[in-house]
């Protein structure tokens, strides 16, 4: 099976983002986000690192559009820092940031890599979260005002535009489980965070289509397959409602307007004047081009009758990633069949897939044979999905190269090229940059 079995027009890239790499935290022109608080915060990086350089991409952007060249990709995606363009969150504009992406996207251009642009990936203006960030409804006007002038100065040049990734991880591992910026533990908050941000992407749509009307937009959502360990009615029943917590909750206001009953009806019970915000839920469900799948793990659940979910993660034996998660090629099937099974027809690009290990740079190289493994059965599996029917357009491998893990912080390598952070931040082609470079060039198959 090669590059040449999947479609002519396939997209294939890497995908990075913008706190994650860019750094320049502080520089020309660029306010505060929460993620620059967050991570200068004692305690909420795991190795007391911050994004303040990450992989100084905001200034190696040239040598980095190389490393896509060299790899042979067409196509990247990458997020634009929100307070790079509006250092407050709206009003005034950094003309330096916009000059940033002006550029950025030109030289892709150039280099014949066509970009996929994310407008948020988690960097919210600080400012913005001193008003409540998106518990306020002020935040979605802002999101809107940012969306527009980006729409207007590079639409011209991006056909693909994703408004959020992971508005899961927005809402509920940033508002509910505290582990990502702002870091709030309160699921009546997480709630609000997540009904606001799908509103501000049907907005978003909605502008979208009267700016750009040759573009194409979506969202960015991360999806696992939800198993019950067991057979049992319980464990069933566990997995039914781990589904919607996980994954429906953001899939039916996207593509039906409407938030799962299964898992509404819970929350009801817990916060009863949570109903009133149902009815403008419609709102999310503007008609999108594609949607982006990030996939890298399955969860297993059992019963739990303490937990809301009535549902806990159960570790099953597998081998995992350096992140702990399961190793699961065949889910990325079958999340990409099920989602063109309930909600299609759609476009559908793998947004991120990609893998954490244990990379040791020695005698100038890095032998990541597993993430070579890894890559290999997920493209299969995206291949088998191809095969049936389904509308995959494109695959981004997480990611180009090592960066900022979020509360992680550089502990964790998910990178195509490694970073030496203990040498002028040098980037290094593992040994899975290589292979990949092959496969695009059909010098191997993926068997
Ligand atoms: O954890 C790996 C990736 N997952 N999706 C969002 C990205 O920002 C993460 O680095």
């Amino acid at each position: 099976m090669k590059r040449e079995m999947f479609p002519g027009d396939f997209l294939w890239g890497v995908a990075t983002a913008s706190y994650q790499i860019e750094g320049a935290y502080n520089e020309d022109g660029k306010g505060e986000s929460i993620w620059d608080r967050f991570a200068h915060a004692p305690g909420k990086i795991k190795d007391g690192t911050t994004g303040d350089v990450a992989c100084d991409h905001y200034h190696r952007y040239r040598e980095d559009i190389a490393l896509l060249k060299e790899l042979g990709v067409n196509a990247y995606r990458f997020s634009v820092s929100w307070p790079r363009i509006f250092p407050c969150g709206k009003g005034e504009v950094n003309q330096k940031g916009l000059d940033f992406y002006d550029a950025l996207v030109d030289e892709l251009l150039k280099q014949g890599i066509k970009p996929l642009l994310t407008l948020y990936h988690w960097d919210l203006p600080q400012p913005l979260q001193f008003h409540g960030g998106w518990t306020n409804t002020d935040t979605v006007q802002a999101f809107l005002e940012y969306a527009m002038l980006l729409f207007k100065k590079l639409g011209d040049r991006v056909e693909l535009w994703a408004t959020f990734n992971e508005p899961w991880c927005i809402s509920f591992l940033a508002h509910e489980l505290g582990e990502h910026a702002p870091g709030i533990k309160d699921l009546r908050t997480a709630l609000q965070v997540a009904h606001n941000v799908l509103v501000a992407h049907g907005k978003a749509v909605k502008a979208f289509r009267s700016e750009n009307p040759s573009g194409k937009t979506g969202i960015v959502l991360n999806l696992y397959p939800v198993h019950p360990s067991s057979e049992s009615e319980q464990d069933k029943e566990a997995a039914i409602l781990s589904d919607c917590y996980r994954n429906r909750w953001f899939l039916d206001p996207v593509f039906k307007g409407e938030y799962p009953q299964e898992l509404l009806s819970v929350y009801q019970k817990l916060y009863g004047d949570f109903a009133k915000d149902y009815e403008s839920i419609q709102v999310a469900c503007e008609k999108i081009d594609f949607l982006g799948v990030n996939y890298y793990s399955r969860e297993v659940v059992s019963h739990d009758p303490k937990s809301i979910l009535k549902s806990k993660t159960v570790k099953v034996e597998a081998k995992r990633t350096d992140m702990g998660w399961e190793i699961y090629p065949q889910g990325i099937q079958e999340i990409l069949v099920r989602i063109n099974r309930e909600y299609g027809p759609i476009d559908l690009y793998v947004t991120e897939n990609g893998a954490a290990f244990k990379d040791e740079l020695k005698d100038g190289e890095i032998r990541d044979y597993e993430r070579i493994d890894f890559l290999k059965e997920h493209f299969k599996n995206t291949y088998y999905a191809i095969q049936q029917g389904v509308p995959v357009k494109g695959y981004f491998v997480w990611s180009l190269m090592d960066n900022f893990e979020w509360a992680h912080g550089y502990s964790k390598r998910f990178g195509l090229f490694y970073v030496d952070y203990n040498d002028n931040l040098k980037r290094i082609p593992k040994e899975s940059a290589r292979w990949f470079k092959k496969f695009l060039n059909n010098e191997i198959s993926l068997e």
